[in-house]
């Protein structure tokens, strides 16, 4: 963790060294103060370049350092100012990232020179923080407060050409970065300084300016939901307005310290490192990650091409694997195509804004559509994306074993059938794995891969690997029905069913969990799903319908509490979006603007009436305690029957597949935050006075670890103990 300097010509040609980022940790912070100092002292150094080692500038602070005490006596921003006010011409060499205090500390150089295929930008919000080494004080002096504001609230990652229209760069290439860089230094020496040190200027009027970040807060507050970060970056950015550039530091620090004490950038980071974490996969066989080399994929093919498999199709095309797409029939597959291609088309064009149309067939991998299984048979790897019927899928599974070459590997898209079950009608168990995507499937960055009982290492690893290929999150999880994400979206959704019986009304449930942070409520989210899909699910089981047992009572299945409020709605045809009407209505089927229904009210007030149900009306925090405590509860015996390995692939799994708030790091990191031995008394509360609702009795893991007080979440692993695992 060095900077080291040498001399090109009389320029000082200073490297940040600490792989694999060039995180700016306390020890690489030193090493580049002392390095510039020695080089601005230097009589022989006219002038000096800034670049990266291993092809990358810089990723910013060193996160993991965060909170930690005696590390701040070289700071970042000591050394922006050291370089901002140098009299020789000072440039940044840009390759690979420029992000966070990485760009902060290019803006404080006097020039920026960046590779083509670099990016950069301030993304401190995504990790919960401003940027705070003069970020938000020296981007909108250059670039205007909208576009410095449009980059810093979304935490963007911007692609050079556009940085270099922005007027963020000075020069873009697409090779040799470092002596363009210092040859761009050689030019400008003896050239005034006055105008480049952007901590100097002022910043550019906008009309309106109040009417414009008072829209920017709303926005926000709108699009955010509980988290503060945003806010304080817009409050950071509106004080280059009316304040000098060295007390808005100040302000920077001020908002930082504000912000550590609500807990949210701790949980940000938490998610951070967690993301990271969940793709360090283990088994209990002894596979890991490090050890078990994935296949390569360089053909793939999806089979169904209803809304998940145009995705997937898409998502594979993006990451240029050319991919066969199939359709069992000719209409079938026209459609496919047609939706296919214009996915295809708006990845172009978003390509083509990063300035990326040179590539070869403009990156994207192509596509040929078929309705010939036998087109399959040299493909590397085989998705089925059919729907969710067990028949269905393993007649594909069947054909597939005779069809695909012996190597391949065959994965189903499943979101909760049993992966082992379609495995055991192959010819290769061991190369058959659940790969779970989400709606949409193009643009939705969880990916949820079911090992099976015979699974081979060497297909894990491939499925994890092929899903970090797409740009995804992948978390491995075992086998159980519906996995990890929908299974303990069971118990959550029973209780949203319950309090709907109780009293409260659709919009009332979604507003509490939206305020929670949820970026959609239950409800809304039943209704975007399709309620008929849980319906469906319920007449197989027996639950509902014709194959429900005879005389059973209408609220009661098998001695437990039932609700058959969803199955009453399908019955009315209510199926949600897609019928233009389900817990609320719709401007037309297929209508996305949800609207409260009176029809809804009126039906909840009647069957309160009929089952003679005295109202009772709950309000935000009951509403958020029972829906995230049952999720919780769910969590902790989803980690007892390890089909997740840990809480933090359980967090993944929510903030990137759920919508669950990530300021909150997770349902799990919540839990602790909230502090177990309450969720555990909640939940005794709740489940004493309603012993017919056996989910949300408390799970053995969640007592264990609240009679040990609690403790933290990184300490949860160590307590799981000896349990069979299923991963
Ligand atoms: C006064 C305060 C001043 C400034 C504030 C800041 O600068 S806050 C930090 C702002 N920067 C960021 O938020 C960037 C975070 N990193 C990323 O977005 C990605 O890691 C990146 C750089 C785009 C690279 O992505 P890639 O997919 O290539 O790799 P991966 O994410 O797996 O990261 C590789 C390993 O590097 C670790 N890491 C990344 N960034 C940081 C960082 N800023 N500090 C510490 N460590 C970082 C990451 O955890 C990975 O570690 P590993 O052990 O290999 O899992």
């Amino acid at each position: 963790m060095a900077a080291t300097r040498r001399l090109t010509h009389s320029v000082a040609v200073i490297t940040l060294n600490n792989p694999p980022v060039n995180a700016l940790s306390y020890s690489l912070r030193r090493s580049i103060i002392k390095e510039f100092v020695d080089a601005s002292k230097d009589s022989s150094v006219e002038a000096i370049v800034l670049c990266g080692a291993n092809g990358k500038f810089c990723a910013g602070a060193d996160i993991k350092e965060f909170g930690s005490t005696s590390v701040d006596s070289v700071s970042l921003n000591h050394i922006n100012d050291t370089i901002e006010s140098c009299k020789k011409p000072v440039v940044a060499a840009i390759e690979g990232v420029a992000l966070g205090g990485g760009l902060e500390l290019a803006l404080s150089c006097h020039y920026r020179v960046a590779n083509v295929q670099s990016l950069v930008g301030l993304p401190e919000v995504l990790i919960g923080m401003i940027p705070a080494a003069g970020g938000t004080q020296r981007l909108p002096r250059l670039i205007g407060i909208p576009a410095a504001l449009d980059m810093i609230v979304r935490g963007r990652h911007v692609p050079a050409t556009e940085a270099l229209q922005l007027g963020i760069l000075d020069e873009v290439v697409k090779t040799n970065t470092i002596d363009a860089a210092v040859q761009m230094a050689m030019k400008v020496l003896g050239q005034p300084l006055e105008n480049r040190r952007l901590g100097t200027l002022p910043v550019q009027a906008i009309p309106n300016v109040d009417t414009f970040l008072d829209t920017a807060v709303k926005r926000a507050k709108g699009q955010f939901r509980g988290a503060q970060a945003p806010l304080a970056c817009i409050e950071a950015v509106k004080a280059t307005l009316h304040l000098p550039f060295l007390k808005g530091v100040e302000n920077e620090r001020v908002l930082t310290a504000s912000l550590w004490s609500t807990g949210q950038p701790q949980a940000q980071q938490y998610a951070f490192f967690s993301e990271r974490e969940v793709g360090k996969w283990t088994t209990p066989s002894g596979g890991k990650w490090d050890k078990v080399p994935p296949k390569p994929i360089q053909t793939a093919a999806v089979i169904g091409l209803g809304t998940m498999g145009r995705g997937i199709v898409t998502s594979l095309s993006k990451a240029n694997i050319p991919v066969i797409a199939i359709e069992q029939d000719a209409k079938q597959l026209d459609q496919g195509r047609q939706a296919v291609n214009a996915l295809l088309d708006r990845e172009v064009e978003k390509l083509k804004l990063q300035g990326k149309t040179s590539v070869p067939g403009n990156g994207l991998g192509s596509v040929k559509f078929t309705v010939d299984l036998g087109d399959l048979h040299s493909v590397d790897l085989i998705i089925e994306a059919v729907y969710e019927n067990m028949q269905l899928k393993k007649e594909i599974f069947r054909k597939l074993s005779s069809i695909a070459k012996p190597d391949a590997f065959l994965c189903t898209n499943t979101s909760g059938l049993n992966v082992d079950e379609i495995a055991s009608v192959t010819n290769r168990p061991q190369q058959v794995i659940g790969t779970h995507f989400f709606s949409p499937a193009n643009i939705m960055r969880l990916l949820e891969v079911v090992r099976g009982q015979k699974t081979s290492l060497t297909t894990i690893a491939t499925a994890m690997s092929l899903g970090k290929t797409l740009g995804k999150v992948a978390v491995l999880v075992g086998n159980c029905p519906l996995f990890v994400g929908n299974r303990m979206l069971g118990p959550y959704l029973e209780q949203v069913n319950y309090l709907l019986e109780e009293g409260s009304y659709p919009e009332e449930i979604d507003q509490a969990l939206e305020e929670f942070g949820f970026a959609m409520g239950p409800c809304r989210m039943m209704d975007l799903a399709g309620l008929d899909v849980g319906w469906r699910s319920r007449m197989e089981q027996g639950l509902t319908g014709t194959n429900a047992p005879p005389g059973a009572p209408v609220r009661q299945r098998n001695g437990k509490r039932y609700s058959p409020l969803a199955d009453l709605l399908c019955e009315s045809g209510r199926f949600g979006q897609k019928t233009g009407k389900g817990w609320y209505q719709y401007e037309k089927a297929g209508g996305r603007i949800a609207k409260p229904d009176p029809w809804v009210r009126d039906f909840l007030d009647k069957y309160r009436r009929t089952h003679q149900i005295a109202r009772h009306q709950a309000n935000s925090q009951e509403i958020q305690d029972r829906c995230m405590f049952a999720l919780i509860n769910e969590g902790f015996r989803v980690l007892e029957d390890s089909i997740a390995s840990g809480p933090e692939d359980i967090d993944v799994i929510y903030n990137n597949g759920y919508g669950f708030p990530k300021h909150r790091g997770g349902p799990m990191y919540y839990a602790a935050n909230v502090g177990l031995p309450k969720v555990l008394s909640t939940l005794e509360n709740y489940s004493k006075a309603n012993p017919d609702v056996p989910s949300m009795k408390p799970a053995f893991l969640l007592r264990k670890l609240a009679a040990v007080g609690g403790p933290p979440i990184k300490e949860w692993r160590t307590q799981l103990g000896n349990t069979s695992s299923k991963l």
